[in-house]
Parts: structure tokens; sequence; C-alpha cells
């Protein structure tokens, strides 16, 4: 039995190696990430994936390309930061964590003043730092929704459904909307956790899954389409928390395929229907969900399954994993990663720096974090 661990991020000076998630939970390998054109491969094909993981590996890779390189000016710099970010933050468009961190790191270099050595260090030490800060942000998200649930669910026991994979193997550790499972459930208040297989990527299956049953958290896993009968015959589910890919200033979120059915479902049955993300993924410069661009991805991950070979009775029968097809050969597949939450639906966004609610009017208003 192989163990499986829970750090899709292993960085040290010397270089970063990703823990390949298409291959878990059956396989736990690491792979090396030498440089901007692996990391754009590893995000493209999801090797890594989760909004914030993405925005790390990808500031880290060009922080090892930056270090093997021999720059003479420091305009020479400026200029490989530049290109190599603006190429990056084309592998994957929905999750604004990405462009985020590029947007930054690329201001910082224009605008320190030195070398090219200066600004090489200068640049390392700035992707490490949010590798360091992401896991503070991540705990701090935990505490706040475990406060804010304390408040408004109150103090009993209650369950939680959760949608894709949040967890530290979306992030740098500990995870946003898992983090705040686990704080909830570090606090003895959670009965059970529900998590959806999370259909086609199976990112709830797959790793959500391995990290509640590592994690020793009480939990089941449901396939996508029994959430709604879920919460009509289990009421002590009182909230249904999710993770954010980009919020738009409205507050209107997009996440993993299935999250607006979910915040749909949650009126219907009076859960509180909870985002939450860290203010990296916050997007004031997008106006609304409307404006949020969906990523299409391709057919076969729709009509393909990935896993070990097993017997009639279920048990595994060979180490080899393969990918075997599942639907009719020839038929058409729509297949978005991601959907919108509309503000409308949603009763809190938990980020690092604190809740927010709607106001009177119904409004969030998410510019209170960047005052
Ligand atoms: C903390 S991860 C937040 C989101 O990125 C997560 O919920 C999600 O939608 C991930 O989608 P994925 O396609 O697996 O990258």
């Amino acid at each position: 039995m192989v163990t499986m661990v829970l750090e899709a991020i292993k960085y040290t000076p010397q270089g970063l190696y990703i823990l390949d998630q298409l291959r878990l939970p059956h396989e736990s390998v690491y792979i090396p990430i030498a440089n901007s054109v692996d990391a754009f491969n590893a995000i493209r094909s999801m090797t890594v994936r989760g909004a914030p993981a993405i925005a790390i590996v990808a500031s880290l890779a060009l922080a090892v390309e930056l270090a093997n390189k021999e720059f003479h000016i420091a305009d020479e710099v400026r200029v490989f930061v530049s290109e190599k970010l603006k190429y990056l933050v084309t592998s994957r468009p929905t999750a604004v964590n990405l462009s985020d961190a590029a947007q930054k790191l690329e201001n910082l270099v224009n605008e320190t003043e030195g070398d090219a050595k200066t600004l090489v260090g200068t640049y390392i030490a700035a992707a490490e730092k949010m590798l360091v800060d992401d896991v503070n942000d991540n705990t701090n998200i935990g505490r706040n929704g475990l406060e804010w649930s304390k408040k408004t669910i109150g103090k009993d026991k209650f369950s939680i459904l959760t949608i894709c994979n949040t967890g530290s193997l979306a992030t740098a550790g500990y995870g946003t909307a898992l983090g705040i499972i686990r704080s909830i459930h570090r606090d003895g208040l959670l009965s059970h956790a529900y998590a959806l297989e999370t259909r086609p990527y199976n990112q709830g299956s797959r790793l959500t899954a391995y990290e509640l049953v590592h994690d020793n958290i009480p939990a089941t896993l449901i396939t996508d389409s029994m959430a709604s009968v879920l919460l009509k015959t289990h009421p002590e589910i009182k909230m249904i928390v999710v993770g954010a890919d980009r919020v738009a200033k409205n507050g209107d979120t997009a996440n993993k395929i299935g999250t607006y059915q979910l915040s749909i479902i949650a009126k219907h049955h009076g859960v509180k229907f909870v985002v939450a993300a860290p203010t990296t993924s916050i997007d004031l410069r997008t106006k609304s969900g409307e404006d949020i661009v969906i990523e299409q991805r391709k057919p076969q991950e729709l009509v393909t399954v990935r896993g070990p070979v097993i017997d009639t009775e279920g048990n595994v029968t060979k180490e080899e994993v393969r990918t075997v097809h599942i639907a009719a050969p020839g038929i058409g597949v729509w297949n978005p990663a991601f959907d919108v939450a509309p503000a409308a639906l949603i009763d809190a966004i938990v980020t690092e720096k604190g809740v927010v609610e709607k106001d009177e009017n119904g409004k969030f208003h998410l510019e209170s974090f960047f005052l």
C-alpha cells in the first residue's frame, strides 16, 4: 500500500515538484517542473489544479527558470518575466488567482530598481512568499468560516455538503472550503461531510474523498445528481460550502461545474450557501458573472474514466491504471469546466480577511477588503 501525501506542491530553492493529480488516488507520483513550459503543460492538463495551486505553481516555475538563467542587464529580466507570465496566464482562463499573481509579480519586477541579479532575487522572494501566505490565508479562512457558522447556524453539530476539491491538494495547504470543514471538524461541530463526486474529472471522489479519509473526517461520497434528494432527506445538513475560481465585484461566483445547481437547491431547502476563497480570488474588475470567461474542456474528459483494473467483486486485480471509454462513440459532448452561482443565492463569502454578507439591499460590498 502506497502512503498518499497531502502536498500538491513541493518547493525548495533547488527545485519545484508537483503531485500528479491525474494519477491520484491510485498513484502518488511527484513530477519536476523546471520552467514555465512545464508549468503551462501541467496546468493545462490539470496535473495540478485548483485556483490557488495553479497560481503558485506558475509563479514558482518561473522562479526556478529565472534562477537557472543568465541575464546581463535588468531590462532583460523585465522583458523575460513579462513574456513568460503572459504565456502562463493563457493556460486556464477562469481562475483569477493566476492572472492576479502574474500582474503583481510583473509590477514588482518593473518597479524594482537595481541590476539583473537584484530583480531575479526580488521575483524569487515574492513567488516563495505566495506559497507561505497561501497556507496562512487558508487557516484564517477556516477560522473565519467556523466563527461565522457558530454565529449563524449555532453551536449544535451539523453536516456539510461540498463540491470539487478545495483542500490541501488545490492550494498550498489546508484548503479553503475544505479548510472550513477541517476547522469545524476540529472544533467538534461537524456531524458529517458529504462530498460530490464532481464529474467529469472526479475531483470529489478522487481528491476530496482522499483528503477526508486521510484526516479521519466522517464523510460520505455521493454522485452530483443526488445532491437535491440528499438535502431533502438529511435536514441535519445546514451548510453547503464551495470554493471559487473567480468572485465578481457583485459577488457572483464562478466555481466548478455543478456549483450553480447547489446554490439553487440550498435556497429551496433553506440551507446556508457559503463561498470560501482568499481575497486573491476576488476580481473587482469583473462586474458580474456575465463577464467571466468559462473554460471549455476536451470531450475526452467526459467520455472516459481512469482507474485500476478490478474483478467482478470490485477488488483491484492489477496495479495497472487504465483509461476506459464510457459513452457511445460519436456522441456530441458539452464540457464547461465551471459555472456561476449568482450573488442572490450566496449567503456569505468567507475570506482570510473576514466574512462578507449582503446588506439590506441584497448587495455584497467586496471592495471593503481592498481599502
Ligand atoms: C481552493 S480551489 C477553488 C476552486 O478552484 C475549485 O473549487 C475548483 O473549481 C477547481 O477546479 P479545477 O478544474 O479542478 O481546477
